[in-house]
């Protein structure tokens, strides 16, 4: 499978809209579905958002693809090679989501999943086919970042995996194949960053504005052109050594979730999308924000693309 000719994404939440966005760019028949009648209303403006998103960043487009919203979840399946299921990070929801979406799809479909991190082969524990099922990580904003991490259970069948990875580089990004592990590597990673940044702001080490200005500079602007074991090279093994040495000891060991976190999901704080959480955000500060991100990553990934693989 490259491209696929049909896609189904279920969920149109944060993920959703801007996954189906790309499937269309590249030419597959993409049919949208939530069970919120309200989300998938708003999902036409979602869409609009993200397709002007892709021709900022020059993505062509194939003849063929459309993205058209589907209430019904036997519709929205119906014929569906590949299908991403997108709907809410609880094990109960999705195991009941896969379940409906394997009773109703084809019995070629690629199945796969876009949990943040729930090892696959949970997810496929009662699945009357879990040969099917992979998990397909995109990052968000996922019609942006250029990558998607593809983990096989352990009973997804190989072909499904190469099929999917054939895919990932028909739509033009890397695909990063990996064992599963929970969490994955891109997530891993991100929350080993992230309990240690709450730990410092938890601490008042640092403001949580300058604690931003540092890891954007100090760390994210490099990675962002090197990964991690290059700039162990670039820094020298022996330094790192040296400092890992008093350093690893004294960082976050923390298991739970940070009390910063819980104590502003409380009070329904998530971030921008009820507009506050770590910071607050005034009227229309919101949609201000969101298009500067967008444009400095447009920014970004352009100059990056000139420049070598890590
Ligand atoms: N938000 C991120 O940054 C991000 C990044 C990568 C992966 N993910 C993962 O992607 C998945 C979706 O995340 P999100 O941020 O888009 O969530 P979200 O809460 O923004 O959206 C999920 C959508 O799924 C819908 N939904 C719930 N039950 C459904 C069902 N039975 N059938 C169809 N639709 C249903 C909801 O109405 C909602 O619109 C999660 O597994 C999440 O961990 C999220
Ligand atoms: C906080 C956070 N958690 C999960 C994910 C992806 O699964 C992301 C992301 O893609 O940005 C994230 O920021």
């Amino acid at each position: 499978m490259s491209v696929p000719t049909t896609t189904a994404v279920i969920g149109s939440g944060t993920m959703g809209p801007g996954i189906a966005a790309l499937m269309a760019r590249y030419g597959s028949t993409v049919r949208l579905n939530d069970v919120s009648a309200e989300v998938l209303e708003r999902a036409a403006g979602a869409l609009a958002i993200a397709e002007s998103v892709l021709d900022r960043l020059g993505v062509p487009t194939t003849p063929g693809g459309s993205v058209s919203c589907e209430a019904d979840l036997a519709a929205a399946l119906d014929g569906a090679d590949l299908v991403i299921e997108a709907v809410p990070e609880r094990l109960d929801l999705k195991r009941a989501v896969l379940a409906e979406i394997e009773a109703a799809v084809r019995d070629d479909a690629v199945i796969g999943t876009n949990t943040s991190g729930i090892p696959v082969s949970e997810l496929a524990a009662d699945m009357a086919h879990p040969e099917r099922l992979i998990g397909m990580h995109w990052s968000n904003p996922p019609h942006v970042i250029p990558m998607i991490e593809v983990i096989p259970g352990e009973r997804t069948a190989e072909g499904v995996r190469d099929a999917l990875v054939e895919t990932v580089r028909a739509i033009g990004y890397e695909a990063v194949v990996e064992k599963e592990v929970p969490g994955f590597v891109e997530n891993r990673i991100l929350y080993a960053i992230l309990r240690e940044c709450l730990s410092l702001v938890e601490q008042g080490v640092v403001s949580r504005q300058d604690l931003d200005t540092c890891v954007k500079w100090g760390i994210g602007y490099k990675l962002a052109v090197i990964g991690p074991m290059r700039l162990l090279d670039m820094a020298g093994l022996d330094i790192y050594e040296s400092v890992a040495g008093y350093l690893n000891r004294e960082l976050s060991t923390e298991a739970g979730v940070s009390p910063l976190v819980t104590e502003m999901t409380g009070q329904r704080k998530l971030g921008m999308k009820t507009g506050g959480g770590m910071y607050a955000y005034g009227e229309g500060d919101v949609a201000a924000k969101r298009a500067d991100i967008i444009a400095g990553l447009i920014t970004v990934r352009r100059a990056l693309s000139d420049t070598t693989p890590v």
